[in-house]
């Protein structure tokens, strides 16, 4: 049996937006049985089964469930059409879906470490990543699932050609699900290096709270309501943030002041706050000087989750954030949780 398992990921960490990702202790995981011997009469020679986090809502055809979709697409880019041999993809899926926890981040990077161990095609991690980011454009939460830890990630500048190949659209990457047209022809490859990543340290005495609400902002809903440009009052002020941050994050002892301002934002949460209820009462008063043991709050990815990093009083912080939500009649889920160092792994037994 192949174990293929990734972390979910907290992306922006304030004003690190589509920039910094933090993989964190929640998992995905794929165990992939494969019968060399034969291949089936199942859709796409791939019989899926699942349990845990949206075990209600995932599609569970492989030409429609995002995972196996994404193994498809890198399948078919080596000119194989469905899966080589029998596949079959038993999916334990831990991360709540559309919480800003890097859901679909995940499901895309264990889509193209499936494709790429059923494919037997010996995709470096860094060719992994192209493929990821093909389908999932910005390349926080993909870095960070895949590579593990506290990442800075960017998007390299391509030529004409190579952009217009990134940005074809998605319905052209992906194959088509049921009812769709397979056209037959294969999809467009990845570009050649299009996004890099950056590992930063982590301040071992920093444990993340994940405040998660039981209700789900889509991440492209969220994408919609920010503005398409900016004061240069608001990037100067990122900016300014965003240079400290990964120093702040890694100094040992950490200094909770200095995270704090490190992770104010103007880019995105100011706009996402008509989406969650709560949330500027809980980023303004939620402080280290509040809340002893309180590093630096922000809103996780594109939300709901709120992410508060803190060395102590973990149960005190996430109390006030529930209290705070409770007073918008929404119901939460909380979770201590630490940096997923490691990223993604692929074991065999
Ligand atoms: N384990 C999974 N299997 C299949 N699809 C998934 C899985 N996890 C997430 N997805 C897809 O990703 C969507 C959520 O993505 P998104 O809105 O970006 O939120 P998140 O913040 O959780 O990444 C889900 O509605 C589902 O379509
Ligand atoms: N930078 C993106 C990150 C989205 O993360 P997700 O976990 O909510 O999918 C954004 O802020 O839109």
């Amino acid at each position: 049996m192949i174990t293929i398992r990734v972390p979910c990921s907290s992306a922006n960490i304030g004003p690190g937006f589509d920039v910094i990702g933090l993989a964190l202790s929640i998992w995905l995981e794929l165990q992939v049985e494969v019968n060399e011997a034969k291949s089936s009469d199942s859709l796409l020679n791939c019989v899926i089964s699942y349990e845990g986090q949206g075990a209600e809502e995932v599609p569970l055809t492989a030409d429609s469930n995002l995972i196996t979709r994404t193994a498809l697409y890198v399948l078919r880019c080596h000119g194989q059409r469905a899966f080589p041999v029998e596949t079959k993809v038993h999916i334990i899926n831990t991360i709540p879906l559309g919480r800003g926890l890097g859901s679909s981040g995940a499901a895309v990077v264990a889509g193209v470490l499936l494709g790429n161990e059923v494919g037997k095609l010996g995709l470096t991690k860094a060719r992994m990543l192209d493929y990821c980011l093909m389908i999932e454009r910005h390349p926080d939460n993909v870095a960070a699932a895949l590579y593990g830890g506290f990442v800075g990630t960017y998007l390299n500048d391509l030529s004409p050609e190579d952009t217009e190949r990134k940005e074809i659209p998605l319905s052209e990457v992906l194959p088509a699900p049921a009812g769709g047209q397979d056209t037959g022809r294969n999809p467009p490859e990845p570009p050649i290096g299009i996004g890099h990543y950056m590992k930063f340290p982590w301040a071992k005495e920093i444990k993340a709270i994940a405040i998660i609400p039981q209700f789900e902002v889509a991440t492209a809903k969220a994408r919609q309501v920010l503005p398409d440009s900016y004061s240069r009052a608001d990037v100067v002020f990122n900016l300014q943030r965003i240079a400290l941050l990964p120093m702040a994050l890694g100094k040992s002892p950490p200094e909770a002041e200095q995270i704090y301002l490190a992770m104010q934002d103007k880019v995105h949460q100011p706009y996402r706050k008509g989406l969650i209820p709560g949330l500027s009462e809980i980023l303004q008063s939620v402080t280290p000087k509040s809340h002893s043991g309180l590093c630096g709050i922000c809103l996780s990815g594109a939300g709901p989750t709120i992410l508060a990093l803190a060395t102590e009083n973990f149960d005190s912080i996430a109390k006030v954030i529930l209290d705070i939500f409770a007073k918008q009649d929404i119901k939460c889920d909380w979770k201590l949780l630490e940096p997923a160092e490691d990223g993604s792994t692929v074991t065999y037994s």
